[in-house]
């Protein structure tokens, strides 16, 4: 990889840096599972809902997507709902109790390989941001201790605040290159998410990174992603 091409790199988190997709898919599935088999739904929630439907996308949206896969109408509801409501909302919360739950009584640890590269990033003065969905991202950097290494991170609450919309919007990922002070065009997207890799193919990004942590190479890379890696440490190179 010839990083001389690029000043920044802009981070998916979840899967990327740290196996929080790991955490998030888990939560999602214990959530849906009770729901659908409360309703009676027979076609049961797996992993590749979790791909299709709700991988990389903000909170609400991906409770949305995956309903419509199902025919499930339910009302929006809003952000202060219940975990207990019948709404997108309150299904969404539920599932964000179940992912804060594990996170703080587990903790996280970064990839190894992502560190190495974030080292090898550093030492070469290669600006970067983390760009991430989730609205506990800076939880989950803090927790991880890589919090300081990121002079910006454009999370769910930042996109919220600014309106900005979602993966796979390429807006989050255009606005993190501009906080940095770096053309698109010199910038580096990494995501693991095919709604994260159609956000980056959306933008005029250097380069787009697909991360195979199980969305599968050949789907990352028909959705955009120009080069695809099993951990990042393989994007470390001499120049
Ligand atoms: O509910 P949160 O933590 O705000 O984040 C939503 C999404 O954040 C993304 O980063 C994850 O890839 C998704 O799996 C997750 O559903």
């Amino acid at each position: 990889m010839q990083w001389d091409d690029y000043d920044a790199a802009l981070f998916d988190l979840d899967g990327v840096l740290t196996p929080t997709a790991e955490v998030h898919m888990r939560a999602w599935e214990r959530m849906f599972t009770d729901f659908l088999t409360s309703r009676g739904v027979s076609k049961p929630y797996t992993q590749a809902d979790y791909f299709a439907h709700i991988d990389g996308k903000p909170r609400y949206e991906g409770v949305a997507a995956m309903l419509a896969s199902r025919d499930i109408e339910l009302p929006h509801g809003s952000p202060e709902d219940s975990s207990s409501e019948q709404t997108v909302c309150g299904l969404g919360n539920r599932k964000n109790e179940l992912f804060t739950q594990v996170l703080r009584s587990e903790g996280i640890t970064a990839y190894a390989g992502s560190l190495a590269l974030l080292d090898h990033l550093e030492s070469r003065g290669v600006a970067m941001a983390v760009v991430s969905s989730s609205k506990n991202a800076p939880e989950v950097l803090a927790a991880a201790g890589i919090a300081d290494r990121f002079p910006v991170v454009v999370d769910g609450a930042v996109a919220a605040q600014r309106q900005l919309p979602g993966k796979p919007r390429p807006d989050t990922y255009t606005y993190a290159a501009e906080q940095l002070g770096v053309p698109s065009s010199r910038a580096v997207v990494l995501e693991d998410a095919i709604s994260g890799v159609q956000a980056g193919a959306a933008g005029d990004f250097g380069l787009v990174v697909g991360v195979d942590r199980g969305a599968g190479a050949q789907a990352l890379s028909d959705q955009g992603a120009e080069v695809v890696v099993q951990d990042l440490a393989e994007l470390i190179g001499d120049r």
